[in-house]
């Protein structure tokens, strides 16, 4: 049936159609201007500075140069430096005297080399929480370094070495934080623990679960747990105005896939019409080809941008504060960088390939490893689904050496003592916009969620994209002014973690 349209029809379809479209233009302006504020805690006006002499400050620097010495690297899930491990033990011991000599504090060792502080408050009714880091650093040779990555020495006010952002100087920093506090005759009202992993960097097996084994043996729960993260990020994220602190309440999944293709071996000079290294190649390439699906805002990404929509420039700004609208415009440009990418999917990395073994025979076996990070709104069954139905080949053989669904989402209510004591001790200190946000990579803390839903990821330095990229790369460093600053957020977090009201806010512009 054809459709005919007079006149009069079409002008009152234009006049339906500016109606509409004045209606939604209405309603993004008032979305617009009822940007929701963000509620940001005290200006600065937290817990007091540590006020440092200049002897004290110097012994900082010393105490994190000695640290990134000792080269504690973990080379491989079966291979340490056990010797730098065992070294880093009597290293800390000498450096922080008042935190192991202090009646306050209960140490004791886990899995040979990882460390566990409890500190003890005066109050037993609070719940204690926790700080954790990792002393372990991923490997590093000096080729390509300004200065070589186990020297701790220092250049233009930077201090180079590997650990020096991962995560040596989380380490030294919470350590000589309370190594201030004591020696300013601090007594805290709540208990809390440290620990120290020496394995995050190949899964944190023997250190961080070992510590969880031994927390739940005593039936300890905790208020709140806070591990390494992003940090606060100076112009990483697109179009935005200032820099952002973003708390991690969540992890990604991940899965480590290996796929197998087994085929007759023969000699090269007749061969087969596929070989297990051709069908190998189709099945990755098919991976690669076909990314998984984009579930931006299915997430705790949505909230991350809706939160920080006044940060961004015009029309960014309008566009986050109304996702419900601008969502499919705003995942597809997510997915146009890498790191953007990774917050929208489930991503899929191809790692390691091997087959073959001589120029003139054809192998029985080829081989490759696929790590795929899941984004939270998926499980591994689903992915694993998903992977079968793009290889679409019963002679690709799979088979998941790791596979873990993405971390439970920590609450980052009004009322949640833990984000909140965070988010007033980060604004106290970086005066900067607080947003949750999802953490691409995983840490120790994952292994901690039976002790508290509240596990928090950030790290308290200011980050610019190539800071980022010296992580796990070439020249890590931190400037002294970042450490210091550093050393005191944890002064003033576990100080405020003594109270026993979550942090009042006020609606302010920062
Ligand atoms: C007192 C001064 C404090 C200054 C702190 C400065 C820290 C800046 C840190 C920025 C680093 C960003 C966090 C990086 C975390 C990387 C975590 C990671 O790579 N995890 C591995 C874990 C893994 C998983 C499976 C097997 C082995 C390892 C990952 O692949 O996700
Ligand atoms: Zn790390
Ligand atoms: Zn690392």
């Amino acid at each position: 049936m054809a459709i005919s349209m007079g006149k009069g029809s079409v002008g009152v379809l234009t006049g339906v159609f500016i109606a509409s479209l004045a209606v939604v233009v209405a309603v993004l302006l008032l979305r617009t201007y009822n940007l929701p504020e963000l509620k940001v805690a005290w200006k600065g006006k937290g817990a007091p500075r540590i006020e440092l002499e200049e002897d004290e400050r110097e012994q900082l620097y010393e105490a994190l140069k000695g640290a990134l010495r000792i080269p504690t690297v973990s080379f491989s899930p079966s291979e340490q430096n056990t010797t730098a491990l065992e070294e880093f033990k009597e290293y800390i011991k000498s450096a922080f005297p008042r935190v192991f000599n202090s009646s306050l504090v209960e140490y004791e060792l886990v899995g040979g080399y990882s460390h566990l502080f409890n500190v003890q408050g005066s109050d037993n009714s609070l719940l204690p929480y926790m700080l954790l880091a990792h002393l372990d650093v991923v490997p590093a040779t000096p080729e390509g370094w300004d200065l070589p990555p186990f020297s701790g020495e220092e250049k233009d006010g930077y201090i180079y070495g590997r650990g020096s952002l991962d995560d040596k100087s989380r380490v030294i920093g919470i350590l000589q934080a309370l190594e201030f506090l004591f020696k300013k005759g601090y007594k805290p009202r709540r208990s809390f623990y440290i620990g120290l992993g020496h394995d995050e960097e190949i899964s944190g097996r023997h250190g961080a679960k070992e510590i969880v084994k031994t927390l739940e043996t005593r039936n300890v729960k905790l208020e709140y747990l806070l591990d390494e993260g992003f940090g606060v990020l100076d112009g990483v994220i697109y179009g935005t105005k200032r820099p952002i602190a973003l708390i991690g309440v969540t992890e990604k999944g991940a899965i480590t896939l290996n796929l197998t293709v087994n085929s007759p071996p023969g000699h090269s000079s007749m061969p087969p019409r596929e070989s297990s290294i051709g069908i190998l190649s189709a099945a990755l390439s098919r991976l690669e080809q076909n990314r998984l699906p984009n579930l931006f805002g299915t997430g705790p990404e949505g909230s991350t941008f809706e939160q920080l929509a006044n940060e961004f420039y015009w029309p960014l700004n309008i566009m986050m504060a109304n996702l419900w609208f601008f969502n499919p415009i705003i995942s597809r440009l997510m997915a146009l960088t890498p790191s953007g990418n990774a917050i929208v999917r489930t991503t899929t990395a191809l790692t390691i390939v091997n087959g073959g073994i001589k120029a003139n025979v054809i192998p029985a076996t080829a081989t490759a490893t696929v790590n795929f990070r899941l984004h939270p709104a998926q499980t591994v069954e689903e992915v694993l689904n998903m992977v079968s139905e793009i290889i679409m080949d019963e002679r690709v053989i799979l088979s998941a050496i790791k596979a873990f669904d993405p971390l439970p989402i920590s609450p980052y209510d009004e009322e949640n003592f833990g984000y909140q004591t965070l988010k007033r001790t980060i604004t106290d200190l970086f005066s900067v916009p607080v947003a949750p946000a999802v953490c691409t990579v995983n840490t120790d803390s994952r292994h901690f969620v039976n002790l508290t839903e509240s596990v928090y990821r950030f790290s308290p330095v200011v980050m610019t994209a190539e800071d980022l990229g010296r992580v796990h790369g070439l020249n890590e460093r931190i400037s002294r002014e970042g450490f210091e600053t550093g050393i005191q957020f944890y002064w003033q977090l576990i100080q405020n973690s003594d109270s026993d009201t979550v942090p009042v806010h006020r609606h302010s512009e920062l």
